[in-house]
Parts: structure tokens; sequence; C-alpha cells
């Protein structure tokens, strides 16, 4: 793998989880792959979860770390071409991508959405100028349109989580379903979770009110159902049997773009409503609000599985890292 910027660039998805779960049972089987080499991580946006997972995953590996929180801790950075930089912006990415390249065997960048102008978060201006400028592998630490680190880890805890289904010999029924919030959120989680899901063997759904339909490239031909009730009980084509896996995330409107047009409350996820489903694990990417997006007495119960889905991180981030040190031999 040369960059990790989607989750296409993994090949085989299947083999990855199962790669991954070996490396959840033996963190250290790959110590020596990145010994020498140094992860350089740029955070131009706050990560609790993205920041020490992936730290972690490059040191089972052997490698160094280094990590930057460029917006506070270093000059501001410029992107524009032929730009006169007279304003607040002390350094270009052209220098900046390549002096860092020097440093580093592979840079890892999370650089949020504006939410303003949608055709200029789709051009990714912040990731592609790193792909283009810098001379090491990029990987995507969750972008205007992607968190891939964050769907690979979510196709692995899915894996784990469905082994019922595995037993009764059918596919698991998984429900994504968008849930209130009072700011306006990217669309990165949910459309790689789409994009995952469109890659494994499960009856998928999207469940959003009216007016908060994903990008219809990303949507390709995934059932969307505005009723959420519906969309829990019956989810999919699979007749009567309910959700296996709801998957919780708030994202702002793609239509009006970066628009918060609803805050209606009952899309909360609560264990009342869980009761239709099929016994469903409940899963965020984190971090969550509480009694906003999910109420306690689901992220207090048996039904969370964001916990494990969060621990998860490491061992997706350690299989993209070794597979990128793989290739660079
Ligand atoms: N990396 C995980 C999610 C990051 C971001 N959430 C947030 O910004 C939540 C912040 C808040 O709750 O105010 C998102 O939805 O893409
Ligand atoms: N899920 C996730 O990416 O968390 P952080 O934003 O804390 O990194």
């Amino acid at each position: 793998m040369k960059n990790y910027l989607s989750i296409h660039d993994i090949p085989d998805l299947n083999m990855a989880i199962k790669e991954a779960l070996y490396m959840k049972e033996f963190p250290y089987a790959f110590a020596e792959a990145g010994k020498r080499k140094t992860l350089g991580l740029l955070f131009f946006n706050s990560s609790l979860r993205t920041r020490l997972s992936t730290e972690k995953a490059a040191r089972n590996l052997g490698m160094n770390v280094m990590t930057l929180n460029v917006n506070s801790d270093s000059w501001q950075l410029e992107f524009g071409d032929g730009v006169v930089m007279d304003a607040n912006k002390a350094e270009h990415i052209k220098e900046a991508a390549q002096v860092l390249s020097q440093y580093c065997d592979i840079l890892a960048v999370r650089a949020f959405p504006g939410l303003k102008n949608k055709s200029e978060d789709e051009l990714e201006i912040v990731l592609t100028a790193f792909e283009t400028y810098a001379s090491v592998p990029i990987v995507n630490l969750e972008s205007s349109t992607a968190h891939p680190l964050q769907g690979f880890t979510d196709a692995i805890t899915i894996y784990e989580l469905t082994e019922k289904c595995r037993i009764e010999n059918r596919k698991p029924n998984v429900v994504l379903t968008w849930a209130p919030h009072p700011r306006a959120l990217p669309h990165a989680v949910a459309n790689s979770f789409v994009q995952t899901m469109q890659r494994l063997d499960v009856n998928f759904t999207i469940t959003n009110p009216e007016g908060y339909d994903l990008s219809s490239e990303v949507r390709k031909e995934t059932k969307v159902s505005y009723n959420q009730n519906d969309a829990f009980a019956k989810p999919a084509l699979s007749g009567a049997e309910g959700a296996d896996i709801v998957y919780v995330k708030n994202w702002s409107s793609y239509e009006n773009y970066g628009q918060v047009k609803s805050q209606d409350r009952s899309w909360m996820i609560t264990a009342e409503k869980l009761k239709q489903t099929n016994n469903a694990k409940v899963m965020h990417c984190l971090p969550v609000r509480r009694n906003v997006v999910i109420a306690d007495d689901v992220l207090d119960s048996a039904a969370s599985a964001v916990i494990q889905q969060a621990g998860n991180r490491t061992w997706a981030a350690q299989w993209v890292l070794k597979n990128i040190l793989k290739d660079g031999e």
C-alpha cells in the first residue's frame, strides 16, 4: 500500500480484518517492522483516539513517532498557489511537506472540512497538497470527506460483534442512523462507514431525516429510510429480522451544505428504541454527546460497543502502517 487515503486503498478488506485481529492477539508480532522508521502525525484539528491509537500502533511496530498540532504549535500553512503571503500564514505547504519528508518516513494528516463550501471541501486541499508535495506515504487521519482508519476499525469491530450471525449462517443487519447534535458536523465518518459496509457481506441500510441524505456518490445503491423505527425493526430487504448493529452518527446536511436543519431529539438512540432491534449492539466513533446523540441507558448498558470499537483503532492503524512499511521495503 502506497498511501492510505480511503478505505478503497485496502485491497482485500476481509483478509485485512483477519490480519488486524491477529495483531490484536499478538501486538508485538511485528515489533521490528518499523525499526528506525519515523511516523509524523500532523493535526489541524483536535483528537483523542486517532492521535493516541496511531502513536501506539506505530510504537508496537518499533517506529519512532513525532506529533505536531499544526494550528497551535506550528506556523500557519498556506495552501494556495501563487499567493502573496503578506497576511497571517508564514509557511507554504510546498516547503513544509518537503521538509517534513526528510524527517519522517510516513506522514499522517488530520484536517476537517470548513463545511461552508462543498466543492472546496471536496477538493481535499490539505490532504492532496501533502500527497503532491511530500515524498513519503500519506495516511488520512480524517479529512473533509473520509475517515478511513475509523471505517476499517468499524469493519473489524462488526466482525467481532457478529459471530452469532455466522453461527446462524446469515448476513448481519447493519443500520447507520443519523442522530441529533447541536453543532454542524462533517460527513467523513458516515461516508467511510458507508463505503466500508458496501464492501462487506452485510444487509446495510441508512436512516436519516429528509434533507440529510449523504452524497449520492457515496451512497450509490444503498437504501435510505426516513423512518428510524422501520430501519431498526425491518432493516434492508431482510424481512422482519431487526438490526444486529446500530451505528450512530450525526452529520450536517449535505444538500444544504453544512447546515443544521434538524435537531429533532426524537432521533436520539434510547434503550426503548433498541427493543425493536435484534438485540443490537450500538456503535459510535466517539466523542459522543450523552443524552443528545445516545442516551445514558444505552451507553451504560451491555448494548454499547463503543469502548471495544475505540480499542480497535490501534489494530486498524497498526495494520495500515505495517502494510505501508512493507511496500516501502
Ligand atoms: N473523529 C471523530 C469525530 C470527529 C468529529 N466530531 C466532532 O467534531 C464532535 C465535536 C462535538 O461534539 O462538539 C466528526 O463528527 O467528524
Ligand atoms: N473517532 C475519532 O476519530 O476520535 P478522535 O477525534 O478523538 O481522534
